[in-house]
């Protein structure tokens, strides 16, 4: 897909401060410091849209961001940096699932992992859950530019067999240092805005 627009909308924590109407949604799920917000730009052709850093935890709200007028990606804070208190996590936990399991417009969600490393038990913990609510998960394994290309299926298996895949859900190779999976990851999305 070509961006030709891109903005963020708003920041919101409540039900009462997502955006209106029905624009199909996309929202971004994932540890802490994996590379959500890289993703986000690496899609848009962005370089610093949504904000990126190399502290953990600095998305803390949700992020609705508005794409060519068409579409909505969510940016939400990460999960598993272990320097939060547990009133933060449990406010966190409360934001999360009261998206979830309220937003009608959500089509799926995209849950990014790392490669190089299997999937972390939250990162099992959040695709069952999402699961569990029958929200569509796109997988998305990022940061392939740190390994060899001749590894990269041995990663993809492992992921897969980590996060045990249900066969309705697709697992794509990414890097938002070189834009791979990119072009796939729109048509897989345009795939649930039909
Ligand atoms: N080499 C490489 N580095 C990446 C990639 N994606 C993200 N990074 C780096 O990983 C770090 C974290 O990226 P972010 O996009 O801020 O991660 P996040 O998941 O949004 O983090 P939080 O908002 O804190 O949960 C940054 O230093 C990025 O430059 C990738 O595909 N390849
Ligand atoms: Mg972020």
């Amino acid at each position: 897909m070509k961006v030709n627009s891109a903005e963020i909308v708003i920041s919101a924590v409540r039900p009462n401060q997502y955006p209106e109407g029905n624009l199909p949604e996309f929202a971004l799920a994932g540890r802490s410091n994996v590379g959500k917000s890289s993703f986000i730009n690496k899609m848009l052709n962005r370089k610093a849209l949504a904000r990126i850093s190399s502290k953990p935890g600095k998305t803390q709200t949700l992020n609705f961001y508005l794409i060519n007028e068409i579409l909505h990606f969510v940016d939400v804070p990460g999960y598993g940096y272990a320097k939060v208190s547990k009133s933060e996590r449990d406010a966190w936990g409360k934001m999360i699932e009261t998206y979830i399991t309220s937003r009608e417009q959500l089509k799926a969600v995209l849950l990014i992992v790392d490669l190089r490393h299997p999937p972390s038990k939250d990162d099992v913990l959040m695709y069952d859950f999402l699961k569990h609510y029958g929200i569509p998960v796109i997988i998305i394994a990022t940061k392939a530019d740190k390994i060899p290309k001749s590894k990269w299926q041995k990663h993809m298996k492992i992921t897969k067999e980590t996060l045990e895949l249900k066969a309705e859900d697709s697992i794509i190779l990414f890097s938002s240092e070189t834009g791979e999976g990119k072009d796939k990851a729109w048509s897989v999305m345009g795939s649930f805005m039909k």
